[in-house]
């Protein structure tokens, strides 16, 4: 049994979802499908996930909000009017809309139950369309399939016992469509994952029935060794392993999910990036282990909006506690951080921006010269993380010269470098204006001639 989760470029328009149903019909195998909410039909587009999050926004400030519902409805009406779907089906859509408007939910809940409207729409929608075309198709809620996540609106994490729940979906023999992006708590209350989070959903759907393969349809051929919005035509990446992709995934390869791999490697799903628009070429594996190339390095990745809040003070070495009273001053403030490189008498801690908002920053510097007794704090902002990934790096001699060397061609500063220690990646900050050109030098440096 295969799981194919499809993103909201995959789903787009009517004509996606034409090739969608194509892709299904095609292998008999492909019988769990998970779907994200209409994304964008051309560059300037807005997704439907996010029509509603200005839905909940117009809501919540007490202002008018009908056009953002008719924005919605086009969306979906362009789809079924072009499939020749029943009208029935925006009606719901507007009922379903209208019931999170007049439930008592708080606006958080309310906010992460405005956002699922997408994905639900999209999975009703495509299952009806699925039927039309003479499938055994059904649409299954999240609640219904046992996806229970944590009580944390917009942010919330599987729990363990939904893939006991999930896996009793592995013997039917018809095409179950299930919306990602959200699962229920304990307590039956909606909550979204990160943004993106369909590819989650996607990797619980397969672990959960023991697939023999998760396939994640997108608008590329392949993973590539670098993002192609920065560098034309990059080398295609045939395969990599779960580590070498949640490293590159955090660290801005938008394709696919940070949070997406380890519920698929735990239950050791191969997991193949795949092209809608060309769903016979080969894409991308991801797998547990893999033959070992010349170039150690995979791939390059990179993302702005970070900062760095530096705090120096003399003798901070002999401090016991020093980095945990920092820490715990980050954690007092709802501040979560990403690294913490630090030297003898300094410690910088690395975040992202929208982590730590300007209003903060005067309590927060404020706070750690008081209790902590700093000598200096000043914040950083403006800063892009660019990471070289591979699981081969650990034995290569002179990765870093090489790394370094090329940031110096791209007339880069580097203002911090960090080797985690399972040396699977070399992070190095720099300022955001000097990214693309650094990951070209990367790119140059690692691939080129090779
Ligand atoms: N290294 C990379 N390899 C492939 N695609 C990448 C990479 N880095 C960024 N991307 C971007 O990821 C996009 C696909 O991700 P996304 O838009 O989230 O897809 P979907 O709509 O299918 O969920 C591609 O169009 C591409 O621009
Ligand atoms: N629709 C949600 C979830 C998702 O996974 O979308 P996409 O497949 O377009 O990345 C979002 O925009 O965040």
């Amino acid at each position: 049994m295969k799981v194919a989760k499809f993103g909201g470029s995959s789903v787009a328009s009517a004509k996606m979802l034409e090739k969608v149903a194509g892709i299904i019909q095609a292998d008999s195998d492909r019988r769990v499908i998970v779907v994200s909410a209409p994304g964008k039909r051309y560059s300037d587009d807005t997704k439907v996930t996010d029509l509603l999050i200005n839905l909940c926004n117009a809501y919540v400030n007490g202002e008018s909000y009908e056009k953002e519902i008719d924005l919605v409805i086009e969306r979906f009406k362009d789809i079924t009017d072009e499939l020749g779907l029943p009208e029935q089906i925006l009606h719901e859509i507007r009922k379903d809309i209208q019931s999170v408007i007049h439930s008592d939910y708080e606006n958080e809940l309310k906010k992460d139950a405005f956002k699922a409207v997408g994905e639900d729409s999209l999975a009703k929608l495509l299952s009806v369309y699925l039927q039309s075309l003479g499938m055994d198709a059904s649409y299954l809620n999240p609640k219904e399939a046992g996806i229970i996540v944590s009580d944390e609106p917009g942010s919330a994490q599987i729990l363990d016992e939904s893939f006991d729940h999930l896996y009793k979906l592995h013997d039917r023999k018809d095409i179950v469509v299930i919306p990602g992006f959200f699962g229920f708590t304990k307590e039956g209350k909606l909550m979204t994952f990160p943004r993106g989070g369909s590819d989650i959903t996607g990797s619980i759907v397969a672990a959960g029935v023991k697939a023999d393969l998760y396939e994640n349809f997108t608008d590329v051929d392949s993973v590539y060794c670098v993002n192609p919005t920065i560098v034309d035509n990059p080398r295609e990446i045939t395969s990599l392993t779960y580590k070498e992709m949640r490293e590159l995934s955090y660290a801005g390869f938008s394709v696919f999910h940070d949070e997406a791999l380890i519920p698929a490697f735990k239950a050791s799903i191969p997991v193949c990036i795949k092209n809608t628009h060309n769903p016979d070429g080969l894409g991308t594996m991801i797998v547990s282990e893999k033959h070992m190339t010349p170039n150690p390095v995979v791939g390059i990745a990179s993302d702005k909006g970070f900062l760095s809040l530096y705090v120096s003070k003399y003798l901070m070495n002999r401090e016991l506690g020093f980095g945990r009273r920092l820490l715990n001053i980050l954690e007092d403030e709802d501040i979560s951080f990403e690294h913490t490189p630090s030297g003898i008498d300094d410690m910088s801690v690395i975040m992202r921006e929208s982590q730590f908002p300007k209003e903060k920053e005067e309590r927060v510097i404020r706070r750690i010269k008081e209790e902590l007794d700093a000598d200096m704090v000043s914040i950083d902002r403006g800063l892009a993380l660019v990471m070289i990934v591979g699981e081969g790096m650990h034995s290569t001699v002179g990765l870093a010269q090489k790394a370094t060397e090329a940031f110096a061609e791209a007339n880069v500063n580097l203002e911090m470098i960090n080797q985690g220690s399972s040396e699977v990646a070399m992070m190095f900050g720099i300022k955001e204006s000097g990214l693309e050109a650094s990951v070209r030098a990367l790119y140059k440096a690692f691939f080129k001639g090779q």
